[in-house]
């Protein structure tokens, strides 16, 4: 990764964070204050990371979010501040995410903690697989069933974290056990109607992306849609797989509703890396201006087994990337007008949510048809759309 690229895509990153404010007992009323004022409390959802001390909370907000590369979190110091990242300004995923420090007492009563839970879309738990987790299994529990009760609406996500050092069984065994507790302390509780989803994770391999990218995925309103819209564009295109990333963090926003294999997004995650390195070096200007992704933006990668990646565009977050096989490569002039139209009913989804939120009206989103050439397909998919506020 170039030095040029993680500028380029980090300087916006960095005017915003770490837009931090102190915690602790003495900075707690100072804390709750910022928490007001600030622009978190505006409609934006917030993703909560929380766990045990070093259990890798702010390793996976940097890994994902701000391109360190894993080796560096190990300088990485205990977080003492709650880390406030609003990563909107550079990035599709336009919610602030929360890295709460270990070792608060959170539930201390002096603490607002139903402000922080009323606006919170998702809450990841991260759970060390190479420590003994008792503690953090009685963590989670008591963090999940008071955040429930303030807002049964939250995510729960459980991310078995660090599995890199584990064996394959030791990882499935883990994640049973884990499930297993998790669910019985909830049972006794009588909060059977709490749910708990959980990932293998690591931020040495892509699972990390790829737990993120579905966490992420459950806050967006408009997924059925772009789901639709993907599968209409694949079918008729003869591609065998499409996922729209969110280029800066390598999240997929969406994909058609084939089974994802983790090869595949490697492949589609490496693609991005290798399209933005050579952007970097040779697509910017002289003086170092430009962008290393804009409307221009589009690569072509042949494999050696007939296999061909197609990135393009869609807007100046998020790209589609495709796999297909090199015989459907060939009806190259159809794939690109019927990207045309996608891309042109992605942009009808979103500014119908936009303009949605402007008005304040309300209007019942329906599935697209499914009669009718791609072109009307798409389009009516698109003005059919969940058109509410993406974030
Ligand atoms: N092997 C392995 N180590 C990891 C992984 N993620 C994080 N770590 C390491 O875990 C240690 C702690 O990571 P942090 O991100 O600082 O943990 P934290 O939860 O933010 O810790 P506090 O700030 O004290 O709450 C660092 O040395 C990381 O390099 C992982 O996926 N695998």
């Amino acid at each position: 990764m170039s030095m040029e690229y993680e500028e380029q895509l980090a300087g916006s990153l960095v005017d915003s964070f770490p837009k931090d404010f102190g915690y602790g007992v003495e900075n707690m009323d100072m804390m709750q204050e910022n928490m007001e004022n600030s622009p978190s409390a505006d409609n934006k959802p917030r993703i909560l990371l929380m766990g045990l001390r070093r259990s890798g909370k702010s390793s996976i907000q940097k890994v994902v979010f701000h391109k360190m590369s894993p080796n560096e979190t190990l300088f990485l110091e205990s977080t003492n501040k709650i880390y406030k990242d609003d990563i909107s300004g550079s990035s599709f995923v336009n919610f602030h995410i929360w890295d709460f420090p270990g070792q608060v007492d959170f539930f201390d009563p002096t603490f607002d903690y139903e402000m922080i839970f009323r606006g919170t879309g998702a809450l990841i738990f991260v759970i060390d697989a190479q420590d003994d987790y008792v503690e953090a299994l009685g963590r989670l529990h008591l963090t999940v069933s008071r955040a429930f009760r303030v807002n049964p609406e939250i995510n729960f996500e459980v991310f078995i974290h660090k599995v890199d050092g584990l064996s394959d069984d030791h990882k499935i065994e883990t994640q049973r056990d884990i499930h297993q507790r998790a669910n019985d302390d909830l049972a006794d509780a009588s909060l059977e109607k709490l749910h708990l989803s959980f990932y293998l994770t690591s931020i040495y391999d892509h699972s990390i992306f790829e737990a993120f990218s579905k966490v992420v995925q459950k806050l967006i309103p408009q997924l059925p849609t772009l789901e639709n819209l993907l599968n209409i564009f694949i079918s008729n295109s003869g591609i065998e797989k499409a996922f729209l990333f969110d280029v800066v963090s390598k999240i997929y926003i969406a994909t058609d509703s084939s089974p994802v294999d983790m090869q595949s997004y490697e492949l589609c995650c490496d693609m991005i890396d290798v399209v933005i390195d050579v952007s970097c070096i040779y697509g910017l200007k002289d003086d170092g201006n430009g962008n290393a992704y804009d409307k221009e933006s589009l690569a072509i990668i042949k494999l050696n087994n007939t296999t061909v990646l197609y990135l393009k565009e869609v807007t100046k977050f998020l790209a589609l990337v495709c796999i297909l096989r090199e015989e459907s490569f060939e009806r190259k002039g159809l794939i690109d007008y019927n990207f045309h139209c996608f891309r042109k009913a992605i942009h009808e989804v979103f500014e119908v949510s936009s303009s949605t939120q402007r008005t304040g009206v309300a209007v019942q989103s329906s599935p697209p048809s499914s009669s009718g050439n791609g072109l009307s397909r798409l389009k009516s998919a698109a003005l059919n759309g969940t058109p509410r506020s993406l974030v």
